[in-house]
This record gives C-alpha cells, structure tokens and sequence, in this order.
C-alpha cells in the first residue's frame, strides 16, 4: 500500500501536520496503520503540503459510520484501573472493561495509561494532533474531549462513543475585571459552563456514558446509570443517556437545586428521585444502591468521569499556545475536579508538551468548606462537615468523595485552598456579571479566591491567571434575582441593579433618563 496516499487521502483532519524537514520524514502515525508497520518513510519537501480536500462520505453513510471505516483503533494504546497514588510495586490493576469503583482496600481508583506507548510520540506531536482536530465535524474529534482520545478511553470503539461535541469552551479574557478589579491584564475565564447542559460535568460524562454504552453492548450487566448531584451532574448524565437511549436515574437533595437544574433531567427522562437529605445523604444511597442494582455508578467517585474532566487543563495549555498559565483557580465541592485539571496538566507535562504546571487554587464556599480547613490545619486532620446551605449550591458538599485525589494534587502544584463568604461570592459575581460575563455562584467563590490572593500579593499582578467557570449563569437566576432585588436578609446586595418603575409618560421617562445619564458622565 501506498502509506502517503493512504495517509493524506483518509485522514488529513486527524493526523498531525508533517514536520518540516527538507528531504524524507518519519512519520509514525499510530491511528491508521497496523502497529508493527508503524514507521513509514514518506516524502516531504519545504514547500507548505498542498491544500487538501477531504472527500465527502458517501450519502448513506453517518459520521459515526465513516469514523468506523476508518478503524481508528488500530494502535497500541491502553489504559486500565489502578489503585490512586498506591506505591509502585502494587500490581493490582483492571480492565476498564470491569465494574469496579474502589480497590481491594476500599481506596479510590485511578486510569492509568501506558505511558511508554504515548511517549513513543514526542510533545510535538501530541500538540500538532490536538491542535489539528480542533473545530472539525468528523467523529468524535469534533468533541474537545474525543480530540483527545488516546489520553482518554484509547480502547473504546468510535462507534461506541456518546457525545455532544462537548468541550472547546470559550475562553474569555476578563479584561475589566481584570484591569478594574485585581489590577491583572492577563486574566482569563474559562468558560466551561457555556456547553451542552450547562456545566464542565459534560466533559466527564461523555467518557461515562460512553464506556456504559460499551459495556451495554458486550452484555455487561448494566440496566441503568445512576448518581447522587447537586444539580449538574444529573443534568449531563440525563442528557447523554437519553441520547444514546439508556436509562438514567438521579437522586436529587429535596429543594436543594435550582429550578433550572431540576427540569433537565425531567425533560431529559431520567428516573428522578427528590430525597428529604442533603448531597452527602444522596451519595451515601446511591453508593449503596449501585452495589445491589445492575445501576452504573456514575459520580466522579468513578474514575472514568475524571478522564473527561481533565480535558480541560489539556485545553486550556492549548487555549495559550502550549504556554502554561501561572495560576488556575477551580471552584471545589466533591472534589474530583481540581485532581482533574492536575492530571490533564501533569499528562501534559509527563508526555513533553509543556515544561511546568500551573499552581492550582481550589475554591470553597466558607458554608461547605472542609477541604479549606484540612488546608488550614496543615493538612494534619480531614473531618467532613455538615454543609450548610450557599448560593454556589453546586458545592454544598462536605463529605468530598474525593478528597484525597484533592490533597494529592494540591500538595503537587504547589496548592492553594480559599473559601469566599455568601457576600463575597455574590458581589464577586455581579462584579463579573457588571463587566460583560453572566456567572455562576461557583464562579464567583472562584472569584473570590483570586481577589484575596491578589489582595495578599501571593498572585502578582503580572502573572497570568485563569478562573474556571463552572456553570452557566442561566441554571442560577433565582440567585441573581434575589441579589438584584435585595432580598438577601443580611446582605449588602451593593452592586444590586434593580428595575426602576417608572410611569408611561413622556416626562416620566425623560426625568429618570437625564438623572440616569447625569450620573454616567465622563467627569
Ligand atoms: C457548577 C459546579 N462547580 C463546581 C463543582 C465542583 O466540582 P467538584 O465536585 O469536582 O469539586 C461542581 C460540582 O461539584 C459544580 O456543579
Ligand atoms: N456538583 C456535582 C456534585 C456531584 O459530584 P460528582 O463529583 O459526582 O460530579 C453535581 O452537580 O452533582
């Protein structure tokens, strides 16, 4: 077979632009040749590669059937459960083909990739293949998430996967906020929350959902999926279940999510269960029922959601042209997150796209903030809290499933943990919203930890930073509204913009108008 013909014929979108070399090029392209002929001598010249045009599939075929044809899993990669952070002569390990959440001790699991096998390819290689993939329909590199897929689930069958072209979220220079607010010029706002339902969970449960789907197909004992939220992770998991047609179930904290947060797994058709306890209470049921029922478990307590997650500290790299932010601030409730964007930095760093990480700041409401005292004492004690009800209600947690996945990524990016007050987090977040953004509670507590690390110099007004935003704004209007309107008993509501009233006259109007424009004039 011609390998060059082949190779620019079939898969121009997904492989890696050539290097430029000026006579021959090793190219070793994993994805779409048989793994023991996979060094390939083609021709390059210095001249750019002509144009290429990708051919139309066929008009019977779907994408997803093209993606098939193209037999992208023809490679070495792997990945499989380990044990998290266990010493390195543990040799327990399982397929990600198995149903297990904990190991054999009862700790929490983690994926692990050969590493050896990424590493046959350079950093170079990695960033040409990402950065290729971006903004394309073909299946699944569309997704932010399946653009990078050897990092991900390597084994899972295209055709397998489950996915919204999730990922690839904006982000958006706070340049107001930045410059009125925390006297910074390169502050940055990941918008994650702007994506299929609403919230950064959409990158986890693509992976999730997905994996089910596999195991569904290979007769796995799987009827269902089921998790505990606070609201978003329902949402994504409804919303890719009912897309791949698999039933899903949520156990929701009776009158503890928002009104927008509820109906999506309703409309999405989910089996939703409202209990009389809190998020923690709804973990511990779930955690049981999923060990009688042929339920998947799908919290992050699961270690296959984390995969997707991290996607976005990938993305984030690439955001900046592979050049690594000083800080990322995270929002944390159950924590998996901040141990996410650690893993997706640490790949990065591992596998020779970057040279450094960022340090990590993971952010707490002081009402749900055990994490931010285990930080206080010194990491010395971690007792789980009874979490009183905030705003940022996505983070009211205080049991974190993931803890120690949260200290062993703070302890290697030489962490930070911050909480923000009710009022801090508020006024943070209609600040935001005043320069231009509409956020989320959670964003504002993130928010927060910024305006107090700048405010105590640890955060320089140099340096660049990046707020994760975990939501969007529209899943949490009543709190905007109870702000704006000043209905917060003991709460300042400073910045709150209420309506005016105003008759329906021509004086009326005009009154309130120069009174309004008086007070804006350039003085
Ligand atoms: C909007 C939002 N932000 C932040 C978080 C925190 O993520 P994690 O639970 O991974 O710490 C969650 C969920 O807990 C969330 O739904
Ligand atoms: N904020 C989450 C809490 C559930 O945690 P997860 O770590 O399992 O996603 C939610 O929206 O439910």
């Amino acid at each position: 077979m011609n390998y060059s013909r082949h190779f620019l014929h079939n898969h121009h979108l997904q492989s890696p632009p050539p290097m430029a070399t000026p006579t021959t090029l090793l190219l070793r392209s994993p994805f779409y040749t048989n793994p023991r002929r996979r060094t390939t001598t083609i021709k390059a010249s210095n001249n750019p590669p002509p144009p290429l045009h990708h051919h139309r599939r066929p008009a019977d075929e779907s994408i997803r059937q093209e993606a098939h044809r193209r037999n992208s899993t023809d490679h070495n990669f792997s990945a499989k459960y380990v044990p998290f952070n266990a010493h390195p002569s543990c040799t327990e390990s399982y397929s990600l083909d198995e149903i297990v959440y904990r190991s054999r001790s009862g700790g929490l699991l983690d994926v692990h990739h050969d590493m050896e096998a990424l590493k046959a390819f350079d950093g170079t290689y990695w960033k040409s293949l990402f950065d290729s993939r971006i903004g394309k329909t073909t299946w699944p590199y569309g997704s932010g998430v399946w653009s990078k897929k050897e990092w991900v689930l390597p084994e899972i069958d295209d055709d397998d996967i489950v996915s919204a072209f999730e990922g690839n979220s904006n982000m958006f220079w706070a340049e107001r906020f930045g410059k009125q607010l925390v006297g910074m010029n390169d502050l940055w706002v990941k918008h994650c929350g702007i994506s299929h339902t609403g919230s950064f969970k959409d990158l986890g449960m693509t992976v999730l959902v997905s994996q089910v789907n596999r195991l569904r197909k290979m007769n796995r004992p799987v009827i269902g999926v089921g998790c505990a939220s606070t609201g978003d992770t329902s949402a994504a998991l409804s919303a890719y279940c009912a897309s791949a047609g698999i039933p899903s179930i949520v156990f929701l904290p009776a009158d503890k999510i928002s009104m927008a947060q509820l109906v999506q797994p309703i409309a999405n058709g989910a089996f939703v269960l409202s209990l009389d306890t809190d998020f923690d209470g709804c973990m511990r049921l779930v955690r049981e029922v999923t060990s009688e029922l042929p339920i998947y478990l799908a919290n992050s307590l699961n270690s296959l959601r984390l995969e997707g997650q991290k996607t976005a500290a990938i993305e984030i790299l690439q955001q900046f042209d592979w050049e690594v932010p000083d800080w990322v601030i995270v929002p944390g409730g159950n924590l998996g997150n901040i141990y996410a964007f650690y893993k997706g930095f640490h790949m990065c760093k591992e596998l020779g796209l970057v040279d450094r990480i960022p340090r990590l700041v993971c952010a707490q409401a002081a009402n749900a903030n055990p994490l931010y005292l285990h930080f206080q004492s010194g990491w010395e004690d971690f007792s789980p809290v009874k979490a009183k009800t905030t705003f940022a209600s996505a983070i009211q947690i205080g049991d974190p499933v993931s803890i120690d996945r949260a200290v062993y990524a703070l302890k290697n990016s030489n962490g930070i943990v911050e909480e923000a007050t009710e009022e801090e987090l508020m006024d943070a977040m209609a600040q935001a919203d005043a320069t231009g953004m509409f956020i989320c509670p959670h964003t504002g507590v993130a928010l927060t930890a910024l305006v107090k690390l700048r405010n105590s110099g640890v955060i320089k007004a140099t340096d660049r930073a990046v707020v994760v935003s975990t939501a969007h704004g529209l899943k949490f209007t009543q709190s905007k509204i109870d702000y704006h309107s000043k209905a917060i008993p003991e709460m300042g509501c400073k910045l709150a913009n209420p309506p005016v009233n105003v008759k329906a006259d021509f004086g009326s109007v005009m009154d309130v108008l120069k009174k309004y424009l008086l007070s804006k004039e350039v003085k």
